[in-house]
């Protein structure tokens, strides 16, 4: 009705094409009408309107045709119910990888590809919990899917994400990659790092013989992110000392501002900026970043005065990106700020990933007695025969390579503990069509390593702890490179962890530092059954119960094969 009384009728031609006189619109005029002559303008009225209700109501349907049509075509993957304005954020507890790996067993399985739509406050957001999605998403889709949601706290940490990590997908991102795989973590360069690695192992080392000397037990998340941020920090900047203490303090402060979800990632931007403030976040990530700009820029200016004093093989990422400035790279401006902000993430990358694995690893052995012995003996056998020139505690790098036991103790400990549970969130640019279900451009992906590694349709008896499942068989055996979809602790694809190759010797050789001059037993009273297995919260996950542990110096027969030890 109201469109009759707002529409011009001059223009108007009923059904019958008969000439309708116009409307008399004044109320005035109507006040003198006599009853039937009301019935008999409402009757008029309403056959002059007819054709614009039928217009309406032919709108109206092509409308909500459209819109069945769409949502009928627009096969999204299962997505369980939710609540107004926060989606399905209640249903996400501390640890996110084994909340949603919850939801994907009880709303994701079966037909639905292994994939979960959720709605995390304003962000869509895309769960992969399978092998078979996982190889789908990276095999087909990567492109689609290999920028990063915007984050406002990486935005301010990060130089406005000029570093590699939380870099949009783009040509900046490519070329700091670049940088990063070709010129500071080549095969070249990390074999560059060996005598660092050597002279902080042998530290480690002697850490803990102090401690088995005085009896005492030793707290191994602290011993081992010692270790991993030393060697990071010399790699990083050449220094260790009271600059990878400064690293230590002041990682600590950022990775409680980056993890977790944001107030954006719930309220709308003018809301958002307001709870930031309010709640003193923003201060805290500007102190924060304040602290590490003041640090950072300290290391560069160091650097500079140096102006290009190191010899190519012995230079650190600094002095390697500062040569790439003054060579020029091209297509990438490697501007102060970029340069401090790559030195960054890759402090931040390395260091509590590393640490993590090896803590994680600890924890396995110690909880399986069996394994930790089998690895032991074939330690002491390749040991025998092979140590580094100038540290006689620690083994020759390429040693390394005859451990197989060993390569298959950390794969299995990366499949059960990844240390980036849900890897870093991608976000895509493109629609796509993943396992058969429509993903619109602008999804958030999380790809749940956690859950991957323990997907029953790709691991046999996935619960167990059991390096042997990557010792021999028929076949390659599997890796976690981004070639085989069910062991993704790095990632895959686009965005893979570039730091692969610069990790292995660091964990590998502390470890075999740790086992085989020392026994390494639980606090008295504890067995392994006791020992808490749940990891802690955050964008790295270590075990909850930071791992207390007592070692003893192997017995004076094994130590005189190897003089050197514990005498
Ligand atoms: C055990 C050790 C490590 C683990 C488990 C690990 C794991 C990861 C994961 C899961 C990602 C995200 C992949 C994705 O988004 O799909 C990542 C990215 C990254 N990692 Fe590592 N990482 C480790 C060590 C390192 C080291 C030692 C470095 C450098 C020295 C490093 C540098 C990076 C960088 C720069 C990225 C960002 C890549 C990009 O966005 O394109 N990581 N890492």
């Amino acid at each position: 009705m109201m469109i009759g009384h707002i529409t011009d009728k001059k223009h108007t031609k009923p059904r019958n094409n008969r000439e309708v006189p116009l409307l008399k619109k004044t109320s005035k005029n109507c006040r003198g009408c006599s009853a039937a002559k009301f019935a008999k303008i409402a009757e008029q009225e309403q056959e002059e309107m007819s054709p614009y209700v039928l217009t309406a109501a032919g709108v109206l349907i092509a409308f909500l045709c459209v819109v069945m049509k769409t949502r009928r075509r627009r096969n999204l993957p299962p997505s369980p119910p939710s609540m107004p304005l926060i989606g399905h954020l209640h249903l996400i507890g501390r640890l996110a990888h084994r909340s949603l790996h919850e939801l994907h067993l009880r709303y994701g399985g079966g037909s639905c590809g292994g994939l979960l739509l959720l709605q995390l406050g304003r962000r869509r957001t895309l769960v992969v919990s399978t092998a078979a999605a996982a190889a789908d998403l990276f095999r087909n889709h990567d492109l689609s899917f290999a920028s990063r949601p915007r984050s406002i706290a990486a935005d301010r940490m990060m130089y406005g994400c000029s570093n590699v990590s939380f870099a949009p997908y783009g040509e900046a991102w490519r070329r700091g990659k670049k940088v990063a795989v070709v010129h500071l973590l080549s095969p070249r360069r990390v074999s560059s790092f060996a005598a660092v690695r050597a002279a902080e192992a042998a530290a480690l080392v002697a850490r803990a013989r102090a401690a088995a000397d005085a009896g005492e037990a030793v707290e191994l998340r602290d011993l081992l992110y010692g270790y991993a941020n030393a060697v990071v920090t010399r790699a990083a900047a050449g220094a260790a000392g009271a600059t990878a203490e400064k690293v230590r303090q002041l990682m600590a402060h950022s990775a409680a501002l980056m993890a977790g979800f944001q107030p954006e990632d719930v309220l709308p931007d003018a809301p958002a900026r307001l709870v930031r403030w309010a709640t003193g976040l923003d201060r805290k990530i500007d102190d924060t970043t304040a602290a590490w700009d003041e640090f950072l820029s300290e290391i560069v200016a160091a650097h500079e005065e140096k102006d290009g004093g190191a010899v190519e093989e012995n230079e650190d990422f600094v002095d390697v990106l500062l040569r790439l400035r003054r060579e020029g790279v091209d297509g990438l401006e490697l501007t102060d700020d970029r340069i401090k902000a790559i030195v960054k993430d890759v402090i931040a990358a390395a260091t509590d990933t590393s640490s993590g694995t090896l803590e994680w690893v600890m924890a396995e052995l110690v909880a399986n007695p069996r394994v930790m012995a089998k690895l032991q003996d074939e330690i002491a056998r390749v040991a025998a025969t092979a140590t580094a020139a100038d540290q006689p505690d620690i083994i020759a790098e390429p040693e390394l390579n005859k451990m197989g036991y060993l390569k298959a103790v950390f794969k299995e400990v990366l499949r059960l503990h990844p240390p980036a549970p849900l890897l870093l969130p991608h976000e895509s640019t493109a629609p796509a069509v993943v396992q058969g279900f429509e993903i619109p451009a602008g999804t958030v992906l999380f790809v749940n390593a956690w859950a991957i590694g323990r997907d029953p349709a790709a691991w046999d008896a996935p619960e167990e702890f059991r390096p042997e499942r990557f010792v021999g068989g028929s076949g390659a055996p599997v890796d976690f490179r981004g070639a085989d979809y069910q062991l993704l602790p790095f990632g895959a694809g686009r965005r893979i962890c570039p730091g692969i190759s610069f990790s292995l010797p660091v964990v590998e050789l502390a470890l075999v530092g740790l086992l085989r001059h020392f026994d390494w037993e639980l606090p008295a009273g504890m067995s392994p059954a006791e020992l808490d297995l749940g990891e802690a919260p955050g964008l790295t996950t270590p075990p909850r119960v930071p791992l207390v542990l007592v070692p003893k110096c192997k017995t004076r027969a094994q130590a005189a094969r190897v003089e050197h030890v514990c005498v």
